[in-house]
């Protein structure tokens, strides 16, 4: 259970790095060149947490720069519908575009993405663009990893860390690696240890964990080691649909399963995780709860077309832990 600050912050939740836009496959279960049509949603990791962290509930905000043009007029008006606040949307002056996703689902077990992501908005986030105080006022700030790949929008997702150190604010770090949006594996594993070691939450797959510590095959203990020895207090590892382990420096150790669906595609799966865990962590629940609610969260996206849309509700959650069984290990 994390610890809840006495007063009620302004946003329980503020999340911090890219809003694009996803175009999910139409035609499924084919190769993206046979693929004629697709479908427009708003995507981007911490933008798909925010979406899916309102849908439950936690008042949220979300900081980062988005295009002056139709797609970042869409992702502005989605995002407020769905109840994030858009006070800290920067809007991009010096002509940069959205970033795209086009997903390709060839089955449910073979997902890909293809990102067009030269030149994007989102990396052009400025330090002096982001306001103290609506980081003062938060519960808790989500940095996505892919913010950290190129500056400016290193040093603002480093000065909005600084600003929440400063006030007491929590940390989450979500590691979402997008390899495409770094120029090496080495610099990755820099930039993400460097902000692993200030953060209190670290949420990544083994996967991305690897790319953090720039290794093959490391182990969970490896890993909550040096994170704890330098501040976190709590990591979550997942393994797919192996499911997931949250760590605490207290050392408890807990296991999160998948649960059991028709499965559409893959992708998604992580930012409905991180949202639900999330939102149970803040509300209170004990972490073996907060890992059900990420594992319902993500079963439930991961039955979906989208990502950001199909973002559940708190009875859906609760409904599906209470009938589906879980994937055994
Ligand atoms: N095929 C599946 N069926 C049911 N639940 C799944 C499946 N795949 C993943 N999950 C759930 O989603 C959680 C997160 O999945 P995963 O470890 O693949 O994260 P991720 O790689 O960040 O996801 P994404 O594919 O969105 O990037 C898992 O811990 C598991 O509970
Ligand atoms: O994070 C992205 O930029 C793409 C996402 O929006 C996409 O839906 C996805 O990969 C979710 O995991």
């Amino acid at each position: 259970m994390m610890d809840i600050p006495s007063s009620t912050p302004r946003f329980e939740l503020v999340t911090l790095g890219r809003a694009c836009i996803d175009l999910n496959a139409v035609e499924y279960n084919r190769p993206m060149e046979e693929t004629m049509t697709f479908s427009k949603y708003v995507g981007g990791s911490p933008a798909n947490i925010a979406i899916g962290a309102a849908r439950l509930g936690l008042t949220t905000g979300f900081i980062g720069k988005i295009a002056d043009d139709q797609h970042g007029r869409f992702i502005r008006s989605y995002m407020e519908h769905a109840g994030v606040d858009a006070a800290h949307f920067v809007v991009d002056t010096e002509g940069h575009k959205t970033g795209l996703a086009f997903t390709e689902i060839k089955s449910p077990e073979e997902c890909s993405i293809l990102m067009y992501r030269d030149d994007v908005a989102d990396l052009y986030l400025r330090p002096e663009e982001i306001e103290e105080s609506y980081i003062r006022d938060a519960g808790l700030l989500l940095i996505s990893g892919t913010a950290l790949a190129q500056s400016p929008s290193r040093e603002a997702a480093v000065q909005a860390i600084q600003y929440a150190r400063r006030h007491g604010v929590k940390i989450a770090f979500e590691l979402d690696y997008r390899p495409y949006t770094w120029t090496s594996p080495a610099e990755t594993s820099v930039y993400y240890s460097l902000v692993a070691a200030q953060c209190d939450i670290v949420i990544g797959t083994r996967d991305e964990y690897d790319v953090m510590e720039n290794r093959s095959h490391g182990s969970n203990e490896q890993t909550i080691s040096t994170l704890f020895a330098s501040g976190a207090s709590l990591v979550v590892i997942k393994h797919g649909v192996e499911g997931s382990y949250a760590y605490t420096n207290t050392g408890e150790t807990y296991r999160g399963h998948a649960y059991k669906t028709k499965v559409l595609k893959t992708f998604g799966a992580g930012d409905s995780y991180a949202a639900a865990f999330l939102y149970a962590t803040i509300r209170g629940k004990d972490i073996g709860t907060a890992l059900q609610y990420g594992s319902a969260a993500a079963s439930i996206v991961v039955s979906k077309h989208s990502s950001s849309d199909a973002m559940p509700t708190v009875d859906e959650i609760e409904t599906l832990i209470a009938q589906q069984p879980v994937i055994p290990s």
